[in-house]
């Protein structure tokens, strides 16, 4: 476990030395991946194990882990390779030694644990499910890494940060600067879209994307895109092929499950964000966030991360008219997914 800490001044200010500096172990970097045997779960633990941002890569899932992490502790990359499966109660350990084990002293919590949609499906009829497996993730966090810096993937991601927050709070260990919902993959569609559309690289693109993270509450605001121009239809194709990209992927698998690799690919990103972050990097990204932005409690949109997780959620802005009327529906929507996660915890 790293940060917080004197050596963190002194790695931001000696930048360069960062790599040499941070392998040593009592600034370790700690990633753990909940989730970690699932379809997002693997690439995404493999893209940890690539980062030279990870000292120590933990994989924990209710099956498959020391096969993913056996597996993954091959490459030759710096990090060590933990993978672990929720143990079976063993006197005097208790029935939670594996999850304890995965999450103690980890700097950042990964979730994609949970089911994925089918074609026909909402994300918000994964709710039955993956509520109480996020539920009961966050109950380890708040035993086992109260302080780390938590980002939740599983879907409802409108309805699981909120159920992770009052988790927390119940636990007295929520700090809002410590939990995001990842909304990473709605800013990849964005780019990608505006980069293929305006045939400019994808990678020089950033929009900002606004909301939640689900159809018509995830707001992608192209009129900031510099240079970018659509007519009134190709806007709208755009901003509702952003909203329901999630959807296309769903499709296309045709019952094999939703996005996995653009996902892990997301999520990486935004994990290495944070890391670099913690470490003393000033990083903008956006993020799903308890926020006082707008009448939602939660709410995605730039975030800057520094050394404490979020340090500053950035002021809105002008919508333009078009994106406003999307605001404006998406509003109800969101406020009632939010509340729908507060109140499983709460009944
Ligand atoms: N935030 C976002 O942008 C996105 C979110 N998702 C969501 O991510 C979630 C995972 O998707 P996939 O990886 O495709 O599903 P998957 O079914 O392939 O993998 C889920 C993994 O979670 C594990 N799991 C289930 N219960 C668990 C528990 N109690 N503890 C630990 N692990 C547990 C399963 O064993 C499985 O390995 C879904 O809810 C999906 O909707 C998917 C794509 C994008
Ligand atoms: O669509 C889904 O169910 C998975 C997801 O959140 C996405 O791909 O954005």
């Amino acid at each position: 476990m790293i940060f917080n800490s004197l050596a963190t001044k002194t790695i931001s200010a000696l930048r360069p030395a960062v790599r040499s500096i941070h392998s040593t172990a009592s600034q370790n970097a700690k990633v753990a991946v909940l989730g970690a045997a699932g379809g997002i779960g693997q690439p995404l633990s493999l893209l940890c194990k690539l980062s030279p941002e990870v000292d120590e890569l933990s994989c924990y899932d209710i099956v498959g882990t020391p096969g993913v992490a056996a597996d993954l502790s091959h490459i030759p990359s710096k990090s060590s390779t933990l993978g672990r499966l929720p143990s079976p109660v063993k006197w005097p350990m208790g029935p939670n030694d594996g999850l304890k084990e995965a999450l103690e002293g980890s700097d950042v919590v990964v979730i994609p644990a949970g089911v994925p949609r089918k074609p026909g499906m909402t994300r918000d009829d994964l709710f039955n499910t993956n509520a109480s497996i996020v539920q009961t993730l966050v109950e380890g966090c708040a035993k086992f890494c109260p302080d780390a810096m938590i980002a939740i993937i599983s879907n409802p991601v409108n309805s699981t940060v909120p159920i992770a927050a009052e988790v927390l709070k119940k636990h007295g260990v929520y700090n809002p600067k410590k939990l995001a919902g990842v909304t990473t993959l709605d800013v990849c569609r964005a780019n990608t879209f505006v980069g293929n559309h305006m045939g400019w690289d994808p990678k020089d693109v950033d929009v900002t994307v606004i909301g939640g993270h689900a159809g018509i509450t995830i707001l992608p605001l192209f009129s900031r895109v510099d240079g970018a121009k659509f007519t009134d239809d190709e806007l709208e194709a755009i901003t509702v092929r952003t909203q329901f990209g999630g959807d296309e992927v769903v499709a296309a698998k045709a019952g094999a499950g939703s996005a996995t690799l653009s996902m892990a690919y997301a999520g990486y990103l935004f994990t290495e964000n944070v890391l670099k972050a913690l470490r003393g990097e000033e990083i903008t990204q956006c993020a799903f966030v308890e926020s006082n932005l707008t009448e939602a409690q939660y709410f995605a949109s730039p975030v800057k991360f520094g050394k404490n997780g979020v340090e500053e959620i950035l002021p809105l802005g002008e919508l333009s008219a078009y994106e406003k009327q999307w605001f404006d529906k998406m509003m109800p929507e969101l406020k009632k997914q939010i509340q729908k996660g507060v109140d499983f915890v709460k009944k």
